[in-house]
C-alpha cells in the first residue's frame, strides 16, 4: 500500500520562560518531540497513544501544519507540509462549532471555504449530515444539540470538503461513556465508508485498539514512539463484542505494559513540575519578605 504521510526524523521544542524569582527570567528550551519517525499507508487508520504531555497534540498540530518541526520533515504524498490545508481535516475534543449557525449551516460552511456553489452545498452537506446519522437534526443549533451530536457535526464538517486525512485530537474524550462507545462505532463505520486516511490521538488503551489498525505507543515526555503495535482484526464493525475477544483483551494488555511505566514517568514529571512552581513561589516570597 502506498505511504500516505511520512513523518522522518521529526524533533519539536519550545522555548519556554523561566522566572527563578530572585534572578533574571531565562529562556529555556523544552524538549517536547525527539526523533519521531512513522509512516501512515493510505486508507489506514493510525493510532496514536501516550501519556498525558508526552507530546501527542504537538505532534498533530504539526501534521495539521499549524506548526513546524524544529528537525526532521512530514510529508504528505511525497510533498513536505507546508502549513495548514484542505487536505487534512480535524477534529479538536472541543466540538469548535459555529453557535449561531445550525448544524447543517455548520456543515456547509467548509464547502464554502472551497468555494463549492450554494445548491451543491446543500446537497452535498446533507449527505454527510446523514453519514453521520444526524438526519432530522440539520436545523438545530449547537446549544440544542447533546455532546455526542455536536461531535457528528465536528466529524461531518471536517469530511464535507473531502480531506485526504483526518486528524482527530481526543475527539471522544469529553463525552460519556455510552455515548463514546457509539461514536467509535459510527466512525468505523465512515471510515469504512469513506476510506479515509484517519490518524487518531488518545488517551485510551482501550479506545486505541477497538480504532486502530496500528497503535503507535509514545514514551513519557520528550515524546518518541515507543513501539508500533498491528491490531489486526479484519473487520471490527461486523464482529459483535470485539471488545471482549481474548485477542482484544492480550493486545490491550500488551499497550498497558508498554505504557504503564511512561505513564509513572510522565506523573513524576508533572509532580515536579508543580513542586518546582512551588518553590518558585514561596523564594520568590522569601525575596520580597527580606527586600
Ligand atoms: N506552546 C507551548 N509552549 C511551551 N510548551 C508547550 C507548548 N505546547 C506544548 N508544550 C509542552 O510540550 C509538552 C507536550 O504537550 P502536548 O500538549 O503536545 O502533550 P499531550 O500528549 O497532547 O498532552 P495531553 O495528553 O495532556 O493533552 C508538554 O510538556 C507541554 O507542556
Amino acid at each position: 500500500m502506498t505511504t500516505k504521510i511520512s513523518i522522518q526524523q521529526v524533533h519539536k521544542y519550545f522555548r519556554v520562560k523561566r522566572n527563578l524569582g530572585h534572578l533574571k527570567e531565562t529562556v529555556q528550551p523544552i524538549s517536547a518531540l525527539q526523533d519521531i519517525n512513522l509512516e501512515v499507508k493510505q486508507g489506514e487508520f493510525m493510532v496514536i497513544v501516550g501519556p498525558s504531555g508526552c507530546g501527542k497534540s504537538t505532534l498533530l498540530d504539526l501534521l495539521a501544519g499549524l506548526s513546524k518541526p524544529n528537525r526532521g520533515q512530514i510529508r504528505l504524498d511525497g510533498n513536505e507540509i507546508a502549513g495548514p490545508n484542505l487536505d487534512r481535516g480535524i477534529v479538536f475534543q472541543q466540538y469548535a462549532l459555529f453557535p449561531w449557525k445550525t448544524a447543517l449551516a455548520n456543515v456547509e460552511f467548509g464547502l464554502e471555504a472551497k468555494g463549492v456553489g450554494r445548491k451543491e452545498r446543500r446537497a452535498s452537506a446533507l449527505e454527510y449530515i446523514q453519514l453521520v446519522g444526524l438526519a432530522g437534526f440539520e436545523n438545530r443549533y449547537p446549544h440544542e444539540l447533546s455532546g455526542g451530536m455536536k461531535q457528528r457535526v465536528a466529524i461531518a464538517r471536517s469530511l464535507a470538503y473531502d480531506p485526504e486525512v483526518l486528524l482527530m485530537d481526543e475527539p471522544f474524550a469529553a463525552l460519556d461513556a455510552q455515548t463514546r462507545e457509539t461514536l467509535q462505532s459510527e466512525l468505523l463505520r465512515i471510515w469504512e465508508a469513506t476510506k479515509k486516511t484517519i490518524i487518531f490521538i488518545t488517551h485510551g488503551i482501550e479506545e486505541a485498539v477497538y480504532l486502530g489498525q496500528r497503535v503507535a505507543v509514545m514514551t513519557s515526555r520528550p515524546g518518541r514512539i515507543k513501539q508500533v503495535i498491528e491490531v489486526p482484526f479484519e473487520s471490527r464493525t461486523s464482529e459483535d463484542d470485539l471488545r471482549s475477544n481474548p485477542e482484544f483483551v492480550k493486545i490491550r494488555h500488551q499497550i498497558w505494559d508498554l505504557l504503564k511505566d511512561e505513564v509513572q514517568r510522565a506523573q513524576e514529571q508533572e509532580k515536579s513540575k508543580t513542586l518546582h512552581a512551588g518553590n518558585l513561589k514561596s523564594n520568590a516570597k522569601g525575596v520580597a519578605a527580606n527586600g
